[in-house]
């Protein structure tokens, strides 16, 4: 079941170079996406298309079910969001910033103190917005996104800016949230290792174009398949000549002989013939094929 569903989805902000090209996102039901690029893919563009931030010029976008050209005041009843930085009055304190937006979306004032708690600023709720920290600013931002328990968050870089104790901040808020509220979160990020801790079903824009999208495990495989194959023996000179009359390319580096990748079945077959041929196999492994390698193989051979 899905959360959300764009398809076709393009924007240009000139006539000149459109932005985006056909995004179909699937963020399913009580999932993490992360929509993971570097600066200037297009993330912001779409996030904003999504909240109907930004007039839609083409294709369609679906939330809940609904079409959100026809069902927009329902559907955004049900979101909450985090675009940039959040707008905070940094006179008033933590609380009076949320009483504000608590009037406008006529929750409980109790429901103020339980979102701080829930972000971890149950203990600075009479603190002034502008003494805080980046980390707390941002921490009361999703404070604000959550007053009204949206079925699905949708957080633009929520970590940009961060220290690594802020990261991991957000990041158990964001997991608590999605695990024990069952919230949908659609969050943006350019960071590879971020989006790996975080989401479980990941979609990578580069120039506008969706790349790549599934689950984090499908990510993975991908990983699996693109990871080379690093040989170690005690002669390589003898080994590449091996791997030369079977037709495989390989070359020395840090990490031993590098060969391209192959399925298991191929690295068993390879081992067996470079022990018949005399050749003592130390080590068989894998290098590369880390997230960000994929992402830069996703890049390189789809976004020529
Ligand atoms: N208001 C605007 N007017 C014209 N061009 C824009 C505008 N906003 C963004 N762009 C351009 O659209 C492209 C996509 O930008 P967008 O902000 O959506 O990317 P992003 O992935 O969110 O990157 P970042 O993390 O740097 O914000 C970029 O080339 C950017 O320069």
């Amino acid at each position: 079941m899905l959360c959300l569903e764009t398809s076709n989805l393009c924007h240009r902000y000139s006539a000149a170079e459109a932005v985006l090209h056909d995004i179909a996102l699937a963020v399913p039901q009580a999932s993490i996406y992360g929509f993971l690029g570097p600066n200037g893919a297009g993330k912001t563009t779409t996030l904003r298309l999504l909240l109907g931030l930004m007039r839609k010029q083409r294709g369609s976008i679906s939330i809940f079910g609904r079409n959100l050209d026809t069902h927009r005041v329902e559907i955004l009843r049900q979101v909450g969001s985090l675009i940039e930085s959040p707008s905070l009055y940094e006179h008033l304190t933590a609380a009076e910033n949320l009483a504000l937006l608590q009037r406008i979306h006529r929750v409980p004032a109790a429901r103020i103190a339980e979102v701080l708690e829930r972000v971890g600023l149950g203990g600075a709720r009479d603190k002034r917005a502008g003494a805080f920290s980046l980390g707390m600013k941002q921490r009361l931002g999703i404070a604000a996104a959550l007053l009204h328990r949206p079925a699905l968050l949708i957080l633009d870089e929520p970590t940009n800016g961060l220290d690594p104790n802020g990261i991991i901040e957000i990041r158990a808020l964001l997991t608590a949230l999605n695990r024990e509220e069952g919230t949908t979160i659609l969050v943006s990020s350019h960071l590879l290792a971020e989006v790996e801790r975080l989401a479980s079903h990941v979609g990578i824009v580069h120039r506008g174009r969706l790349l790549f999208q599934g689950t984090l495990e499908a990510l993975r495989r991908e990983r699996h398949g693109a990871a080379r194959v690093a040989l170690h023996t005690a002669d390589d000179s003898h080994a590449l000549r091996v791997l030369a009359d079977a037709g495989i390319a390989a070359h020395g580096s840090e990490h031993g002989l590098l060969l391209p990748p192959m399925p298991p079945p191929h690295i068993a077959a390879l081992n067996r013939r470079l022990v018949e041929q005399g050749v003592e196999v130390y080590a068989i492994g894998a290098e590369g094929g880390d997230l960000e390698s994929i992402f830069m193989n996703l890049i390189g051979s789809r976004a020529a």
